[in-house]
């Protein structure tokens, strides 16, 4: 692997690519980490998606529970495979791109991921201040909660791992004993959870797994301060699945409180016993997600801008991310976020073949100068094409037009259990695979050409 980087002591994340990232965190952290942000106010209003993804057929409680566990297994398995790499080569999640695809391609996938990172940093500063404003009324402007929790966040990405540790510490107790509090008063209230039927099953975990898709891109910045790859892998896998069930199941208990309805879906929190005090920890735990989004962000700026200080890259950021939940309409930002995964699911899967599979293990390069890898495109087109062919969610007209149109054209329908994520990662994977043989070759005409001396044997 050649990087050409400089050594560091240091126990924080480097300042700048130059440095080489301190191993410092273990299962534990990672999965402090991971759980916490498996924990989150939006999946207690997104449990209804999961309870009911075609709309009118109701899954039961067993078979909502058991389609979050494989939806999030299978979905946490995709981002545990992205982050590895960041692991073993010390490598931010864009500049892994830079192997896979040489430096200047990088650039387009990198550029994309700061602008979906920043849409969802700002929905995060959005959904803490509605939180806030749930516990303590609309009194408190809702721009004050966003500069608060915006602050809060730049601060955290200042020191990253010190964050990382403290929220294994401390916060990660609260939010159990929060969990566990609310689930106890929640569940004792709720009418019934035994109607239902298993129909919707296949689109239930269809929804979970796209939850926890949207992980992949920002995975490796964090794994890549991983002691190993198995505590990393263990930590995405364990601390989020378990969070993220326990999170929709409770989501499940509010929605039969408030008769499905997901715009009352924090009114049973806030009215239980301790209420304000057990929902006030999880508001201010879902900084951790705005911390995440924020951190990502400036790595992917790190990818554009090597020597460029970390800390003043966070500030900038998170002063524009404030700026756009104070003017946007980050709902509207929603739409946008929910089908980014086209690009990144897919091109993850690329990644996580030509890096295990293929070699890239021991041959990529990530230095800055890293020669343009065209081929590897192909499967990646091949994968974001498979996911329009495949999701039924609509965006502009003109693009779902495009996608119907080709659907047509090649007779394809797709079924309704069928999730894009997934079918994108399935493409994309068998597309690098095929293309195995072509990177063989050409590494050994590369090899040879460095070494004539090869060609004799
Ligand atoms: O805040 C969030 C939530 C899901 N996925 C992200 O990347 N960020």
């Amino acid at each position: 692997m050649t990087s050409g980087r400089v050594g560091s002591d240091r126990s924080e994340a480097p300042l700048t690519l130059d440095e080489e990232p301190p191993k410092t965190l273990g299962l534990l952290d990672q999965g402090a980490f991971w759980a916490n942000l498996g924990v989150s106010l939006l999946g207690f209003s997104g449990a209804l998606f999961l309870l009911d993804p075609l709309g009118g057929e109701p899954l039961t409680f067993p078979a909502a529970l058991l389609a979050a566990v494989i939806g999030s297994l299978i979905g946490t398995a995709m981002v545990g495979v992205s982050a590895i790499p960041g692991t073993q080569t010390g490598r931010p999640a864009m500049v892994l791109l830079r192997g896979l695809f040489g430096t200047r391609l990088s650039y387009v996938p990198t550029v994309l991921n700061i602008v979906q990172m920043l849409g969802w940093g700002a929905f995060e500063l959005w959904v803490i201040a509605r939180g806030a404003q749930a516990i303590f009324g609309p009194g408190t402007p809702y721009a004050l909660w966003v500069v608060l929790a915006g602050v809060v966040t730049i601060a955290l990405t200042i020191r990253p791992l010190g964050s990382l540790r403290l929220l294994r510490r401390y916060v990660t107790a609260g939010v159990i004993v929060s969990m566990v509090w609310l689930s106890v008063v929640l569940f004792a209230r709720v009418p019934s959870l035994g109607e239902g039927s298993w129909h919707a099953f296949a689109p239930a975990v269809d929804y979970v797994i796209a939850l926890s898709v949207s992980w992949v891109p920002l995975a490796a910045d964090f794994t890549r301060h991983s002691r190993s790859s198995a505590a990393a892998f263990t930590g995405v896998v364990g601390g989020y699945t378990i969070a993220q069930v326990a999170c929709l199941a409770l989501g499940i208990a509010a929605l039969a409180i408030v008769g499905n309805d997901p715009d009352r879906v924090w009114d049973p929190f806030v009215a239980a016993p301790l209420g304000g005090l057990f929902f006030g920890i999880l508001v201010l735990r879902e900084v951790d997600q705005s911390f995440a989004n924020v951190y990502s962000t400036t790595m992917s700026i790190q990818n554009l801008r090597p020597r460029l200080d970390r800390r003043v890259i966070s500030v900038a950021v998170g002063v524009v991310t404030i700026l756009i939940a104070l003017v946007a309409d980050v709902t509207a930002y929603g739409a946008f976020l929910s089908v980014i995964g086209a690009v990144f699911v897919p091109m993850f899967a690329v990644l996580a073949v030509d890096y295990f599979v293929l070699g890239g293990a021991s041959r990529w390069n990530t230095a800055e100068d890293a020669p343009a890898r065209w081929l590897m495109l192909v499967p990646w087109l091949l994968g974001f094409a498979a996911y329009w062919l495949v999701t039924a969610t609509p965006t502009v007209g003109w693009w779902d037009a495009i996608w119907a149109a080709a659907r047509s054209a090649i007779g394809f329908t797709s079924p309704p259990w069928l999730n894009a994520a997934l079918a994108a990662f399935v493409i994309s994977a068998a597309g690098t695979l095929l293309a195995g043989p072509i990177v063989r070759r050409r590494r050994m005409a590369e090899a040879e050409r460095r070494d004539p001396a090869l060609t004799g044997r």
